[in-house]
């Protein structure tokens, strides 16, 4: 949803050259052609921080604010609120402050359930195109984790592609690779050391034709470390990993970087809390192997949870499908489901009602 201006003023600047090095091109130009008039200027949101965004132009960046009025269509559901990548049209007067106006339809999108439960789906980034899902090799590597991953950047549009970071550590690196391919068949693995530069000129052809990468991961498994080498530059503070081996947050707030050698990458904080929000159709993507399976199923709609003639039960009952993970693609399944629930809308009785469901089951809200 965008906000349109209903005058036929002229089409805001754009530098197309200067910022074609931050992933400005054709579809973009379509979608500001479709917007049409009003406003200076378009930008790229490179970084947003409690409602002040930075703004990326051809003569560098600036900050701008959300303007009441924006902020309002937000809540009333008639504007998107803007993410990190996002590109937006602008109100700048010379000398005069940036007013963000409009945000462009988005080509893809990477969203989780957020923390919290009020603020509802949290995009992380958007117009993405390459997903780099960043685990450290070693205890804390979890392939249900990464399956997660793999779900959010296949339901946001973007390519997923898993990089082991730290191989200097870790001594059985090919076990590890066989762990995760088994849960991301079809995804490209690589594994990489930020120290040494192992697997690093590896990851050069993923930002051919300036498209944008982002790095997701929980904290600390290494994705500023990472993104000092992809920039060949120290821009973000490397946080030093707590003797318990969790990782401390270093990362404030998200931001979009070019790079020299071309393309442009996002950073975002840990994922402390991986939520899927209406993933359901990401959650199917990641598992072709239940998918394929699934065919065989005597009702197109089978949940394979006990229907008759599911085939999926069956290939678990014969051994061809493994029980660990027709589980963790029931769970995801339950969750994205739970989750596409909740964004529904609810009058304020049902939220009443919710809570007091949620007191009578003991469980305790954040
Ligand atoms: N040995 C080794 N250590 C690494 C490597 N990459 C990162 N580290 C270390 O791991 C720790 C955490 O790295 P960061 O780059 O801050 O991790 P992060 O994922 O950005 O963490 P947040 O900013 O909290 O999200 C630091 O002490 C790094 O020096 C690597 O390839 N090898
Ligand atoms: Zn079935």
């Amino acid at each position: 949803m965008v906000v349109k201006r209903e005058d036929a003023s002229p089409l805001p600047r754009v530098d197309a050259e200067a910022l074609a090095g931050y992933g400005w091109g054709l579809w973009q130009q379509e979608a500001l052609d479709a917007l049409g008039g009003g406003g200076d200027e378009v930008g790229r949101v490179s970084a947003e921080h409690q409602g002040v965004f930075l703004v990326r132009f051809a003569d560098g960046e600036r900050a701008a604010a959300l303007p009441g009025k924006m902020r309002r269509a937000v809540v009333r559901g008639e504007a998107i609120w803007p993410a990190v990548g996002d590109w937006v049209v602008v109100d700048r007067p010379p000398g005069g402050s940036v007013v963000l106006r409009a945000v462009l339809p988005r080509q893809t999108r990477l969203a989780r359930k957020a923390v919290g439960e009020q603020r509802g789906e949290q995009v992380l980034a958007a117009n993405v195109d390459v997903a780099f899902l960043v685990s450290a090799l070693g205890a804390d590597l979890s392939p249900r984790r990464l399956e997660r991953y793999v779900a959010l950047a296949l339901e946001g549009g973007a390519l997923p592609v898993v990089l082991l970071t730290k191989a200097d550590l870790y001594e059985d690196v090919a076990s590890a690779v066989e762990v995760v391919r088994s849960v991301a068949a079809e995804v490209a693995i690589h594994v990489l050391s930020s120290h040494t530069g192992l697997g690093l000129a590896a990851l050069s052809p993923y930002f051919a034709g300036e498209r944008t990468v982002v790095l997701l991961g929980s904290s600390g498994v290494g994705k500023s470390t990472l993104l000092n080498r992809l920039l060949g530059a120290d821009v973000q503070a490397v946080g030093e990993v707590r003797a318990d081996g969790k990782g401390r947050h270093t990362t404030t707030h998200r931001q979009l970087f070019r790079r020299p050698d071309g393309g442009v990458v996002i950073d975002t904080p840990g994922m402390r809390e991986l939520g899927l929000w209406d993933a359901e159709a990401g959650v199917s993507s990641a598992f072709p192997d239940i998918e394929a399976i699934a065919e065989d199923c005597r009702f197109s709609d089978c949940r394979h949870e006990g229907e008759p003639g599911c085939a999926v039960v069956a290939a678990v009952a014969v051994g061809t499908l493994e029980r660990g993970r027709l589980d963790s693609f029931l769970g995801l399944q339950v969750e994205a489901r739970r989750a596409a629930a909740k964004a529904g809308p609810r009058s304020s009785n049902e939220r009443v009602l919710g809570r007091a469901v949620a007191a009578r089951l003991g469980r305790r809200r954040r």
